[in-house]
């Protein structure tokens, strides 16, 4: 098994109208960790806990095995960070100025690297920063987290604002970063293309609750949506592996979703139930489901 980069046990954050935990989790190093939740789920609250911005009512967070909450220099050093928001959003200094006085923080400031992530990512750094349009200021903040060459990436919303073409370079440039195999990426996304394309595992949040973390491809191998006959007289199809909804789809068919598909095609063989058609599900799809099921476990 990788090393972990992050540990997170019993996080608890109580809000006057939010809970976000009790959350565990585990952050492999050399992968991309996506969190995938709906707005107001808890992920921005997630990474303020992670960089020590905000404090937790309980649990604790390690990076690197190194508790947060200590006044760690060497460890914040190891870490680039974007946050959803620029925090800095009425900054009078030009970008160049803003970069210099950043990089005195962290000895493997990388001149070169940071060069060549601007031209990538053409940011014009003779533009203050409050004069950037919001898609030139992400860009600025991907090249400047990136520009030490941290261990690890903490990504909130990265791609907001981008434009198709700087959203390919961010995503190259994502990859190229990963390519040493000894890094990690933690990265919360609305974008489910992103998620697809960059993610290794995936972490479900839903109102503050971390509902699992899956491998990506094995996540979209398991979740199906079946459609079966009932004009034969069926079982009752909420006995299937992984059975998670039905609903009718005209005539005799009924779209069943099972997030186990292998063993409730076995199930369907073995009880006689036909499946006349399969699909699988995408990720907005899934996490659909998951929104719903958290909905109703709440109200029950
Ligand atoms: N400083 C704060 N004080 C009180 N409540 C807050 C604060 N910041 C966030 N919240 C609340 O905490 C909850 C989680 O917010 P958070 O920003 O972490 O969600 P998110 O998953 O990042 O959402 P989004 O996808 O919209 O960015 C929300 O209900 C939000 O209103």
């Amino acid at each position: 098994m990788e090393p972990m980069v992050i540990e997170v046990r019993g996080l608890l954050q109580k809000r006057k109208h939010f809970q976000l935990g009790p959350v565990d989790l585990q952050i492999p190093q050399g992968y991309v960790t996506a969190i995938v939740g709906p707005n107001g789920s808890g992920k921005s609250s997630l990474f303020r806990m992670m960089l020590d911005q905000a404090k937790p009512d309980a649990g604790e967070i390690e990076l690197f095995g190194l508790q947060v909450g200590g006044d760690d220099i060497a460890m914040k050093q190891r870490i680039g960070y974007v946050p959803e928001q620029a925090i800095d959003i009425d900054d009078n200094l030009k970008a160049e100025q803003k970069a210099a006085f950043i990089s005195q923080w962290y000895p493997s400031w990388d001149l070169n690297r940071y060069q060549e992530l601007l031209r990538r990512f053409e940011v014009d750094t003779s533009l203050k920063l409050n004069k950037m349009s919001k898609g030139m200021r992400r860009k600025f903040d991907l090249a400047v987290a990136m520009a030490h060459n941290p261990d690890l990436l903490l990504l909130d919303e990265p791609s907001s604002g981008l434009d198709p073409i700087a959203w390919k370079t961010m995503i190259d440039a994502i990859h190229r970063y990963m390519e040493r195999g000894d890094r990690a990426v933690l990265m919360a996304s609305h974008i489910i293309d992103e998620v697809k394309r960059l993610a290794d595992y995936i972490v479900f949040i839903v109102h503050g609750r971390v509902l699992g973390m899956f491998e990506k491809d094995s996540l979209l191998e398991s979740w199906y949506s079946y459609y079966i006959d009932t004009s034969e007289g069926t079982a009752n199809w909420k006995a299937m592996p992984g059975y998670r909804s039905a609903e009718p789809n005209g005539g005799s068919l009924y779209k069943v979703i099972t997030s186990e598909a292998a063993d409730a095609e076995r199930w369907c063989g073995e009880t006689g139930v036909r499946i006349s058609g399969r699909q699988k599900l995408e990720l907005d799809d899934i996490l659909t489901v998951l929104i719903e099921q958290e909905r109703l476990r709440i109200r029950s």
